[in-house]
């Protein structure tokens, strides 16, 4: 292989998305900025995974509806999609197996198909928006292709609570896809690196990227709002908004959805103790 060969690379995002966002749209954006800025990568795919509804969040509308929405939003992207396996398991799937999964499908998946997939999203999105600037894979040297973990750094905390997540599932995550963090108000990054041995152990393989604009958009925020009918404008796509206001989604009623459940990846561990 070429020794100046970019490594591409693929971010994936795990989550509710409850609802989607514009928040988890700009992540990839500041995550793939970060990560070209170096030079040595290029971020051929981003990928949305919303969590199956047996993960049993509180409030958590049905798979279907949050795989819609995200679809709806990643239609303004040319490079951002959607993927439905991890929500249409029957049982909550640990992230570690979700990367697993994707790892396995892009290594099966060659990155012509990649390339494809892509060009035709570029192209969809240029007739909507009449401009003209599609540049294919194929143009880039080859190069291997990485997965990665995008999240932001309230999941990083995450890691530290009792019985959320097993310390060999963090491991494979860090240490052997890699991760890319975006910092939020409320969390810090660094300082949840310097606390876990797994983490400083694997911090070459942890990118932190920092959101200057100081942005609280979260989907808790949002699903107040709509309970109280107060306007989403600008908090996410106009496409999922409108979804919203058709399936007359979120409401005090849906709020209170898996109330005084456990959360599956606490039961799981219970479980194994
Ligand atoms: N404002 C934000 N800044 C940085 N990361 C964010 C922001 N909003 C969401 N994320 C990240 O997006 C991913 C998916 O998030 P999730 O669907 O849980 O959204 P959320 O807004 O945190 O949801 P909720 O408010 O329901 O807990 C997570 O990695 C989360 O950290
Ligand atoms: N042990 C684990 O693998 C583990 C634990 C907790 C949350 N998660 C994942 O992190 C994401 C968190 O989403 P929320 O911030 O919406 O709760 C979900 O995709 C969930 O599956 C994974």
């Amino acid at each position: 292989m070429d020794p100046s060969a970019k490594v591409k690379v693929v971010l994936l995002a795990c989550g509710s998305f409850n609802p989607i966002t514009n928040m988890h749209l700009r992540m990839f954006e500041l995550a793939r900025d970060h990560l070209q800025d170096a030079g040595r990568c290029d971020v051929v795919k981003g990928i949305i995974s919303p969590v199956g509804d047996a993960y049993q969040k509180r409030g958590l509308l049905e798979a279907q509806h949050r795989l819609k929405m995200a679809r709806l939003a990643a239609e303004t992207s040319d490079w951002i999609s959607v993927d439905g396996w991890e929500c249409v398991q029957p049982e909550w799937v640990e992230t570690s197996k979700v990367m697993r999964h994707h790892h396995a499908e892009l290594m099966t998946s060659d990155l012509d198909q990649v390339d494809a997939e892509r060009s035709a999203k570029r192209r969809k999105v240029e007739e909507t928006e009449n401009i003209s600037s599609f540049q294919s894979f194929s143009d880039t040297s080859e190069g291997e292709i990485e997965l990665k973990l995008l999240c932001g750094a309230d999941v990083l905390e995450s890691f530290a609570v009792p019985g959320l997540w097993k310390e060999e599932d963090i491991e494979e995550i860090v240490g052997r896809y890699g991760l890319v963090c975006i910092t939020r108000s409320g969390s810090d990054a660094q300082k949840i690196i310097n606390q876990l041995d797994v983490l400083w152990r694997n911090r070459k393989n942890i990118h932190v990227v920092h959101e200057w604009v100081a942005n609280d958009i979260s989907a808790t925020h949002v699903r107040r709002a709509l309970r109280r009918r107060q306007s989403v404008r600008y908090l996410l796509p106009d496409a999922v908004m409108h979804y919203i206001q058709q399936h007359e989604l979120y409401s005090a009623e849906s709020e209170r959805k898996n109330a005084g459940v456990v959360l599956a990846p606490l039961q799981r561990c219970t479980m194994t103790f």
